[in-house]
């Protein structure tokens, strides 16, 4: 039987995610026995649609490429228009929602909100907004866990790279004593192409452009969103719960061409670097510039890709490399958690 899916927010990922259901339908059906009904997407600007019998991806992707909204989306019988989320949550007949409107940095809602409906409508919730996994994990884990549903959150770290589900399954049975790590993808790509010689603005600009930055890129320039990312690491990995004010934190918006140049003539290169150990029973933890030298391997990673290493106490080091950010990237995550609800497995 097909799930039923609803999209809360139809953006960058949003439209990512339904590309790739498009693309695979006929490899996910054949190889992994998945199948996905969208019947709902509910998006704050650009409208909202629900068919108990699933809407067309096709459709969907091509009226809101075309004209930016969904209004233009065909008229059939039982179609329902202008739904908001929490009407799409609680009136629809997915079983899974996914969320992926905008992380709030400081409250994370209405999507820890969101999370709530769901799981009390019995629904599990896959999402790539790291506001309720960074804000609200202790709540809404025994949330899910009461009413019999699954909360799936791969994408909140480095988007379709397995930093979250990699150590939860393969490395279990390790004790993570620290990570060191790059975890945003725009800061990450505007510094490689400072340092090309492209100016702040223009770097950002294309960072945006290329779907990585968040729509309120303060986020990602003055390091909230790698600081959001190293709560759910110490959370989700180190089985360390801090609250945000916890991690120290340090962007990239005072970086200037002059500090950029000076790390070149010495052999360095700037990178947000994330770290958090353990110590003494507490866990210190920051995210903040740091001049690398070149044979540091976090040197090497550029664009917008990232990187973690996991100190493990018994696997030793270990460092994944991958997408920070991206529309398919971000896509594949949420299909990846999608598939893992559809197996029962972590
Ligand atoms: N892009 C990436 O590479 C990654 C993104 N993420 C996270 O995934 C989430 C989505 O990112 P992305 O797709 O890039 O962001 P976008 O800004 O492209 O899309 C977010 C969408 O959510 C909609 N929206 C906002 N609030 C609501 C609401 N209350 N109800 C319904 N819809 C709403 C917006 O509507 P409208 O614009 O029409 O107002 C927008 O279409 C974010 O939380 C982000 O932090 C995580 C990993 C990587
Ligand atoms: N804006 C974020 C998106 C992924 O989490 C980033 O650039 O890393």
């Amino acid at each position: 039987m097909a799930h039923k899916i609803a999209l809360l927010g139809f953006g960058v990922v949003g439209q990512g995610l339904a590309e790739i259901l498009l693309e695979k339908e006929m490899e996910l059906a054949e190889k992994e026995g998945f199948a996905a009904k969208v019947v709902a997407v509910s998006d704050l600007l650009k409208g909202s649609l629900y068919h108990p019998d699933g809407l067309d991806i096709k459709r969907l992707l091509d009226v809101v490429q075309e004209t930016g909204k969904l209004a233009g989306y065909p008229d059939q019988d039982g179609l329902v228009r202008g739904w908001n989320s929490f009407e799409t949550i609680r009136q629809s007949n997915a079983d899974t929602i996914v969320e992926m409107t905008y992380t709030d940095v400081k409250t994370g809602q209405p999507a820890i909100d969101h999370c709530r409906a769901a799981f009390e409508s019995g629904k599990h919730v896959v999402m790539s907004n790291k506001g309720p996994v960074s804000l609200a994990y202790r709540e809404l884990s025994e949330l899910a866990r009461r009413n019999g549903v699954r909360w799936c959150f791969e994408g909140t770290v480095m988007s379709g790279t397995p930093t979250l589900r990699m150590p939860l399954t393969t490395l279990a049975g390790n004790e993570i004593g620290e990570v060191r790590g790059i975890l945003n993808g725009t800061t990450n790509y505007m510094l490689t192409k400072m340092e090309e010689g492209m100016s702040y603005y223009e770097a950002l600009a294309e960072a945006q452009a290329l779907g990585f930055a968040e729509a309120d890129p303060t986020s990602d320039v003055e390091g909230y969103d790698a600081q959001y990312k190293l709560t759910i690491l110490a959370n989700i990995v180190m089985g360390m719960p801090i609250g945000r004010d916890e991690v120290e934190r340090e962007g990239i918006t005072h970086l200037t061409h002059a500090d950029i140049a000076w790390a070149k003539e010495n052999g360095k290169r700037w990178k947000l670097l994330a770290k958090a150990a353990k110590k003494d029973g507490k866990l210190i933890a920051k995210v903040g510039l740091e001049a690398l030298p070149l044979t540091d391997p976090l040197a090497s990673v550029q664009g917008a890709q990232n990187a973690i290493t996991y100190a493990c106490d018994l696997a030793g080091p270990i460092t994944i490399i991958g997408a920070g950010a991206g529309k398919k990237e971000t896509g594949f995550s949420i299909l990846i958690d999608l598939l893992n609800i559809s197996r029962n497995q972590l």
